[in-house]
């Protein structure tokens, strides 16, 4: 077993919770609110703005091998577009779940070596990836498929896979990691984890 099927195992129990959170099914059941919408839009806009930072930050601490296999960045704008938010969202701050949640990714990687900075970042990239193609074909003329459409590509696949490719490469005998490094790295990952599920409680309680 690779060390991002491990991880994999250990996140699967939010993931399903993700899965099940009322924002998520929103979106698989062409079920949300205008305000649901552009409450998450203007949290997601703030949030992937500073996440483009933390990536280059990360990719700062990779080879230059892993920098060169890393997929064309994605504009996650059109995903934001599929949402169709409306210009009430500009008024929207970004909220104190979201800051939380970019200052433990800030330190992790700031503090942290080269795969805990990936593994910080990693929740963000899978979770999203796994629920768009848990709901692409839920609902027929879904008013939010692109968005769905977007997450399950082929090229944020490719970013996906590259993330997980790098994670496994960082660490080829991870059972072997000595044990408050493989804590370290773990609470990492489970807590962005966390804090991807409290970003779509957050909008649904608009
Ligand atoms: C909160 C959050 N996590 C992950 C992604 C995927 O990039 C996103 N757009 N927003």
């Amino acid at each position: 077993m690779d060390f991002h099927d491990y991880l994999l195992k250990q996140s699967e129990p939010i993931l399903k919770e993700i899965y099940q959170s009322p924002f998520v099914k929103g979106i698989g059941f062409d079920n949300l609110s205008q305000q649901q919408r552009d409450y998450y839009v203007a949290q997601d806009t703030y949030y992937t703005d500073m996440f483009s930072h933390l990536f280059d930050l990360t990719t700062d601490k990779l080879t230059s091998r892993q920098q060169a296999d890393q997929p064309q960045s994605l504009d996650e704008s059109l995903a934001h577009d599929a949402l169709l938010a409306s210009p009430n969202m500009l008024n929207i701050p970004p909220d104190d779940h979201n800051l939380a949640y970019l200052n433990h990714m800030k330190t992790a990687i700031t503090n942290g070596d080269a795969t805990n900075a990936m593994l910080a970042l990693l929740p963000c990239t899978e979770s999203y990836h796994f629920i768009g193609k848990h709901y692409l074909k839920t609902t027929q003329h879904n008013t939010y498929l692109p968005w769905l459409e977007y997450y399950s590509s082929p090229a944020y696949q490719a970013f996906t896979q590259w993330s997980w490719q790098v994670v496994d490469a960082q660490n080829p005998n991870w059972q072997n990691l000595a044990s408050d490094i493989k804590k370290q790295y773990l609470h990492t990952y489970l807590t962005s984890y966390q804090y991807e599920l409290s970003f779509w409680e957050h909008a649904a309680q608009q």
